[in-house]
């Protein structure tokens, strides 16, 4: 029989640290039915790869959130490429891709070098400065959004747009409808600043529209997908490098390898994405009748998987929960697997390896201030303060 949990993993003392819960749920069995959301739950790193591996069977235009497309109204229209299944998905998927290859993004290095360094000389001239709100978050806000074409003002509709989108991946409760009413703003300004016109000439939203005009996509998928850049692009770097920033201030001594050579700053990235992965639970539904390690299951049933547990796993790691930056940590699910891998992984490291190593070169190390102020949202794990003194060299 399948072992029956009453974990709530919306809960704010799960969501404070979820990591004792994810063990507890891995040792239950590699699938848990979830009594509270009616879902089955897969905590295991091989079962998590197994199923976002297999499309076919887990299908995402279900919705990738608790909510099922099949009997319920989605809060936002449906994404065209990550709540999408092949074939609609596959040549959606060649575009953004192209679009976002490392061939692509990599003519970005030299500005996102240059903005680093600026942010780094500021924050240390400081003294002391808060590593959420004036350096994790003002640095994807300036190269990530100005690389879309994004115009400077209106930016502050960012991050609680993408909370919106990432809080709409659980359940849909109270905080979150109200939290709807009072971000309409934010939901409007995102519908309307994703328009060409809006964008600059050569940005990555201009590439997505010049890729309609050659007949790729219509014009229409063309605004939908910048919606998906900015949904998709802002909060999950943003939270990935406070989540950088903490993991090295609570392990002194890995801060202290960066510092020797700042070169291992990509390779950091990797391994902070597996700790601490940014995203950390999301659902694919059954496309028909199916069985994961001898559990059968019906079609149109709701899964969730939970990557920050995948990633913490014993049966895949050695010492998982040990950050140690000279692991090889490639091959987490931090930026999931398979057709619907994260598509923008390549602009998220080069985001986190550059201000990484521009700041391991300047700053000696991460002294805390204050606790660190996490940030509650149902998928998305990071900070809203991280306050801390500066120690040049
Ligand atoms: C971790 C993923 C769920 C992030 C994400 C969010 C939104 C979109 C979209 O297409 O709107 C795509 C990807």
């Amino acid at each position: 029989e399948v072992p029956i949990s009453d974990l709530d993993p919306y809960a704010d003392e799960v969501l404070s640290n979820p990591y004792p819960y994810y063990a507890k749920l891995r040792d239950l069995g590699p699938v848990v039915w979830l009594d509270r959301y009616q879902v089955y739950a897969l905590a295991r790193h091989d079962e998590i790869h197994a199923v976002l591996s297999d499309p076919h069977n887990f299908c995402s235009s279900a919705g990738v959130g608790l909510a099922n497309f099949h009997t319920e109204e989605p809060w936002r229209k449906p994404s065209i490429i990550l709540e999408a299944d092949p074939p609609a998905h596959s040549g959606i998927r060649k575009v953004v891709a192209r679009i976002l290859s490392p061939a692509n993004i990599s003519k970005l290095r030299p500005t996102f070098e240059a903005e680093a360094d600026k942010l780094v000389d500021r924050v240390l001239a400081k003294g002391h400065f808060d590593a959420a709100s004036e350096f994790c978050e003002a640095y994807p806000l300036k190269v990530f959004a100005d690389a879309v074409g994004l115009p400077a003002e209106g930016r502050e509709n960012l991050l609680p747009y993408g909370d919106m989108v990432f809080n709409g991946f659980g359940p849909i409760n109270e905080r979150f409808s109200k939290r709807l009413e009072s971000s309409s703003g934010a939901v409007q300004w995102i519908n309307n600043i994703c328009r060409r016109e809006n964008l600059s000439e050569n940005g990555l939203g201009a590439q997505l529209y010049a890729a309609a005009d050659a007949g790729e996509l219509t014009q229409d998928e063309a605004g939908m997908l910048v919606r998906t850049l900015l949904s998709a692009g802002l909060d999950t770097t943003v939270f990935t490098l406070c989540n950088a920033l903490v993991s090295f201030a609570q392990n002194p001594d890995q801060y202290a390898i960066l510092r020797s050579n700042p070169a291992l700053a990509r390779q950091s990235v990797e391994e902070v994405i597996r700790y601490e992965p940014t995203f950390h639970s999301f659902y694919r539904t059954t496309a028909k009748r199916v069985e994961i390690a001898g559990v059968a299951m019906d079609t149109s049933q709701k899964i969730v998987v939970f990557i920050g547990s995948a990633n913490r796993d014993p049966r895949r790691w050695e010492n998982p929960d040990k950050f140690d930056i000279t692991r090889r940590a490639t091959g987490n699910l931090g930026f999931g697997t398979g057709i619907h891998g994260c598509a923008g992984q390549m602009m998220a490291r080069l985001e986190g390896d550059i201000l990484l190593s521009a700041l391991a070169r300047k700053m000696k190390s991460i002294e805390l201030t204050g606790e660190p102020v996490q940030h509650y949202n149902n998928t998305v794990r990071g900070y809203t303060s991280i306050p801390v003194s500066t120690t040049t060299n």
